[in-house]
């Protein structure tokens, strides 16, 4: 049986991206994607998005759902304060295997946890598991149907805090309306979207940054 598509991310990276340098691996993800073979990273359009509110927030602890192959763990990571950390939850076992060896890549191991399991599994672990009380920023990008489910859960779980940022990939394309509908009529949330554009297409994408009021 041959490679996956990404076990071909993975070595696109290892030949073109400096190790310890995330913003080559970046680059070279994106170049892989635009050039060889389209994957389902957030990519550089939506990225800069992400980028301009992980700044803005600058968060002490973050939670990623959907790893992927680890761009925008990557992303997230280099972007961290000095001492704060970064959790991904990813449910494919391949896919969480590549993300390990492009996050080695990259260098941001030592901010990053990856937790392997289904989300809703592993949410209610993440206080006893790594001792946090609360999330400052949440970054959903896993499947589209547990948006909901997994916010709801956050919040159950005591995980949102008042000013908590919730950032949501894909809520035009592939969709996630009954998110949309659930953050954006809800007293609890002041939600804004972004724009943009599905990743390496020129296809209509957005995100959607909610900020929880507590
Ligand atoms: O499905 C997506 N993303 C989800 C992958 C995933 N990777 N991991 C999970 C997981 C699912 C449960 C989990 N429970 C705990 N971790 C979990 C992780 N889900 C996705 C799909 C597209 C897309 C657009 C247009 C197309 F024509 C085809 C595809 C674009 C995107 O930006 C996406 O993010
Ligand atoms: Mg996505």
């Amino acid at each position: 049986t041959g490679s996956s598509r990404p076990q071909r991310l993975l070595k696109a990276v290892q030949r073109n991206a400096a190790k310890g340098d995330p913003q080559s691996v970046i680059s070279a993800i994106d170049y892989f994607c635009r050039h060889s073979e389209w994957a389902m990273n957030v990519g550089d359009e939506k990225g800069s998005i992400l980028d301009s509110v992980v700044s803005e927030v600058s968060p002490t602890t973050a939670l990623e759902l959907g790893t992927y192959c680890g761009y925008s763990t990557v992303r997230i990571a280099r972007l961290l304060p000095p001492g704060a950390s970064l959790i991904t939850l990813e449910f494919n076992p391949d896919y969480a295997a590549v993300a390990r060896q492009v996050i080695a890549h990259s260098g941001l191991q030592d901010k990053i946890h990856l937790v392997e399991g289904p989300s809703g599994d592993s949410i209610p672990k993440l206080k006893e598991r790594f001792g946090i009380t609360s999330l400052d920023f949440v970054f959903l990008d896993h499947w589209k149907d547990r948006y909901v489910p997994d916010t709801k859960l956050l919040e159950e779980c005591g995980l949102l805090r008042k000013g908590s940022v919730l950032l949501a990939d894909n809520v035009i394309c592939p969709g996630a309306p009954e998110y949309l509908d659930y953050v954006r009529n809800n007293p609890r949330y002041e939600s804004r979207y972004f724009q943009s554009h599905l990743e390496y297409t020129n296809v209509e994408d957005g995100l959607e940054k909610s900020v929880f009021l507590g």
